[in-house]
């Protein structure tokens, strides 16, 4: 059942529209991820609903109560934002006892729901501490912790991880999931990064030029885009064009297909290294190519290996004993049939 429902909202500046009819049912529970490039509205759509941006036309209803006409105080939501925007001169007890203060809760409940708070985001030894006195990650563990010792009926985090470099970004997104988990708190996440959306959603919309191109769960959407934008902007898939595809292995398609770099296998074409394709026999598909490329990137190898005349891109597990082809060999690459998926809506 929708939680949260999105029904044909639109929003305009001028004349340019922003958000084109926009319609959305989330439930109750989920962390669910608007992804999508710069410009195509994701922020407007988080406004919107916390009430930051006037829609020009639609509804927005919240734990079945039409909300888009109330002012943002009274929806009952929270939000954190890219850059913390925290009081410098509170310690961080004290920034998180604010919003509480304001609705004139007792000392001793503002207390309670602070301490528990802080425990949760694992920042009780920096209570007393001013923010210019903490890391990055910490002062945006302080801006998620304001939002939810608010206990609100919704989360909306505005790319709350991007300022953050690398290493401590993946901490904190393991914390977040944890802590969205825990608290069963319906949460709305924009990012433009495509792990982040995949680690976090529970599902995804990706959108593109203020619609939706697609909403679905991140094994969905990852394996199973329906157009050629949502294919193009997860993963890093091989799109092939049908008469590519035909020539390519004799599979005919009335759609372009896009097959996943880590669906390929690789083995040395004098049979060395066979990786096993783990399929019965008959449906995997065998053509010959020559290695162009090969990185080493972590848990993988990626190569460049062209075949019948196009340049794909494949991914093999990085074990330590694995063969790593170098570029001139000449390869047999082995695919599941089912592994090649037509991009259809
Ligand atoms: N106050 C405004 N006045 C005029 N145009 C605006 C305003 N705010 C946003 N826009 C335009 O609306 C479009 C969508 O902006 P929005 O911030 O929602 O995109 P986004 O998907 O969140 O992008 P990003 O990932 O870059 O933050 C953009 O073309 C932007 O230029």
């Amino acid at each position: 059942m929708s939680y949260l429902t999105i029904a044909k909202v639109s929003a305009t500046y001028g004349a340019a529209t922003i958000l084109d009819g926009i319609n959305l049912e989330i439930g109750q529970g989920e962390m669910h991820v608007l992804l999508g490039p710069s410009g195509c509205g994701k922020t407007t759509l988080l406004r919107a609903i916390a009430g930051l941006a006037a829609p020009s036309a639609g509804e927005i209803r919240l734990a079945g109560r039409r909300i888009d006409n109330l002012p943002p105080k009274d929806r009952g939501i929270a939000m954190v934002f890219q850059h913390y925007a925290l009081f410098p001169n509170m310690t961080v007890r004290q920034n998180l006892a604010f919003g509480l203060e304001q609705k004139k809760l007792s000392r001793a409940e503002i207390a309670r729901k602070v301490e528990a708070t802080l425990d949760m985001v694992a920042l009780g030894p920096r209570a007393d501490v001013r923010p210019h006195q903490l890391s990055g990650g910490q002062r945006q563990r302080v801006a998620l912790a304001r939002a939810l010792v608010l206990e609100p009926s919704l989360l909306l985090l505005d790319e709350p991880l991007s300022a953050l470099d690398a290493q401590i970004r993946k901490r904190l997104r393991d914390e977040l999931k944890r802590i969205q988990r825990d608290t069963g708190l319906t949460s709305i996440l924009v990012t433009h990064d495509q792990d982040e959306a995949l680690t976090l959603g529970d599902r995804i919309s990706v959108m593109n030029a203020g619609g939706i191109a697609q909403t679905g769960n991140p094994r969905d959407i990852y394996h199973r885009p329906h157009s050629l934008f949502v294919a193009g902007f997860i993963g890093d898939g091989n799109l092939l064009a049908p008469e590519e595809l035909e020539r390519l292995t004799g599979i005919r398609s009335a759609d372009t297909v896009v097959i996943q770099p880590q669906d390929w296998r690789l083995e040395g074409a004098n049979g060395t290294a066979a990786a096993p394709a783990g399929d019965e026999a008959g449906e995997a598909i065998r053509l010959p190519g020559v290695v162009a490329d090969a990185s080493l990137s972590g848990p993988s190898i990626r190569y460049t290996v062209t075949a019948a005349g196009l340049r794909l891109k494949v991914e093999t597990p990085n074990h330590y004993d694995s063969t790593q082809f170098s570029p001139g060999a000449d390869v047999v690459l082995t695919l599941r049939r089912r592994d090649v998926h037509a991009v259809t809506g």
